[in-house]
């Protein structure tokens, strides 16, 4: 009961915070399109920082960008992307628009002096990511390079940090990860399966699960070893769903299951480990058998474990999550090779509060906390994505889909 409380609580307050008075020097962002992600990537969360101002925003239409800017109380309406990112009182721009957009807008925004917060994936293919990524960290006028982040925004929760900290990546045997959507969520003409957009199951879930496994391996693959799209029937370079492993470099696997639509179950977290057929984004990183030393054992019996973690909800771990550890534990008699006793202990962990912010916190609000940081200079909390991370990123998503037979998603611009 106290747990259903807290959990209606907190999200009570991560999608209505506290609105706090601004700083007069507030970092002023200007949003590209009038975007569905946007409310919840940093709309929502602007309202809690106090060094942010969601000043203004432009659309390809200017009355739908002035219907946006009167529902969520964005001062400013700019007549279009060129003219918001051109804007000398913007100082850094969020782009939430199709992948395939990600790119041109991207660059134009960095060409002009604004620091970005760029959705998820970061661009189109590897090509567009290098490109874009590997700008010189000064300019010609000597000035420090605006600040570039993909946002990867399940990285800077608690929580996937969390778990992170549980997990010994040279040790890892397998990992697997998954994120499914029911069908009928997205239609066929949503830009996630518009091939020109840079669409796909892949580029949009898929990414999620190719993060956590290159998070938790904390290397890069060395080989796609299996790569199996589910084509959608209006275009067979979009995948609607994406299966694939690959071979890390300690040998370990991982693997991932991604689907846009979904028919097998809803996606209601915290009853996917109770119901079968239910779904929830998860993360389960299994370890090498390893010895435990037990001195009080005789001398011909050996104990050892395998330890699993899994993390239910990674993506929106402020709504709800869990991280289950399990330790399956084994006896064996050495000279025999006989099992004479198995046993399982398992702990049950939350991590709703960081050491900054509290529990309320979207992982996007967590994000927003980083982006200013860097953008200030200041330290932060220390999670941060690399330009390299977010190239190494496209090169894999590249490389399934090479694997698999289907193109990488196309450069509009290169
Ligand atoms: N971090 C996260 O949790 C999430 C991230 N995303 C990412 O955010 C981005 C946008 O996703 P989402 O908000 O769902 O997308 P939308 O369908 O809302 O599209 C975003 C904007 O793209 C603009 N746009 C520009 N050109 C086109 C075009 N040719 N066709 C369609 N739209 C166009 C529109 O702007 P205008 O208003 O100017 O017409 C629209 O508002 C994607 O990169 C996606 O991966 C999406 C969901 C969640
Ligand atoms: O990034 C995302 O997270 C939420 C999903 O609904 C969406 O498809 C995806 O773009």
């Amino acid at each position: 009961m106290a747990g259903s409380i807290d959990l209606v609580r907190r999200n009570l307050s991560t999608f209505r915070p506290q609105v706090v008075p601004k700083e007069a020097d507030a970092l002023r962002i200007g949003l590209l399109g009038a975007a569905n992600i946007s409310p919840l990537g940093i709309i929502i969360p602007a309202k809690s920082h106090p060094g942010v101002i969601i000043a203004a925003v432009a659309a390809r239409d200017q009355k739908r960008a002035e219907v946006f800017a009167k529902t969520h109380d964005i001062p400013n309406v700019s007549p279009s992307y060129q003219a918001l990112i051109d804007d000398p009182s913007i100082d850094a721009i969020y782009n939430p628009l199709p992948n395939g957009l990600h790119y041109e807008w991207t660059q134009k925004a960095l060409a002009a002096g604004k620091h970005v917060l760029l959705e998820k994936p970061s661009t189109s293919n590897a090509a567009e990511a290098a490109s874009l990524f590997r700008i010189p960290s000064s300019s010609a006028q000597g000035r420090p390079a605006p600040v570039l982040l993909e946002a990867v925004h399940i990285r800077f929760h608690p929580a996937w940090q969390k778990y992170l900290s549980l997990i010994d990546p040279a040790n890892i045997e397998k990992a697997h990860s998954t994120h499914h959507l029911p069908k009928g969520v997205f239609s066929n003409d949503d830009i996630r399966f518009q091939y020109d957009l840079a669409g796909g199951c892949l580029m949009d879930f898929g990414s999620y699960n190719i993060q956590c496994l290159r998070q938790v391996f904390g290397a890069e693959p060395e080989e796609c070893l299996r790569a199996e799209p589910r084509s959608a029937p209006h275009d067979e370079k979009i995948d609607q769903a994406f299966s694939a492993a690959w071979r890390f470099p300690n040998g370990g696997i991982g693997s991932i299951e991604s689907d846009l639509m979904f028919s097998g179950g809803w996606p209601f977290p915290w009853l996917t480990s109770k119901l079968p057929g239910l779904r929830s984004p998860s993360c389960s990183v299994t370890h090498r058998e390893a010895p435990v030393v037990d001195e009080e054992l005789p001398k011909d019996v050996a104990h050892t474990v395998v330890k699993t973690v899994t993390v239910w909800n990674m993506t929106f771990p402020s709504v709800w999550h869990r991280i289950d550890v399990v330790l399956d534990h084994t006896l064996k008699t050495v000279s025999t090779g006989q099992v004479t006793k198995t046993w399982t202990e398992k702990s049950y962990i939350k991590e709703y509060a960081g050491k900054v912010g509290d529990a309320s916190w979207s992982t996007y609000r967590h994000q927003l906390e980083e982006f200013v940081n860097k953008v200030r200079g200041r330290d932060g909390s220390g999670v941060w994505i690399e330009a390299e991370d977010s190239i190494k990123q496209m090169e894999v998503i590249d490389g399934a889909y090479r694997k698999a037979g289907l193109p990488p998603r196309p450069s509009r611009t290169l």
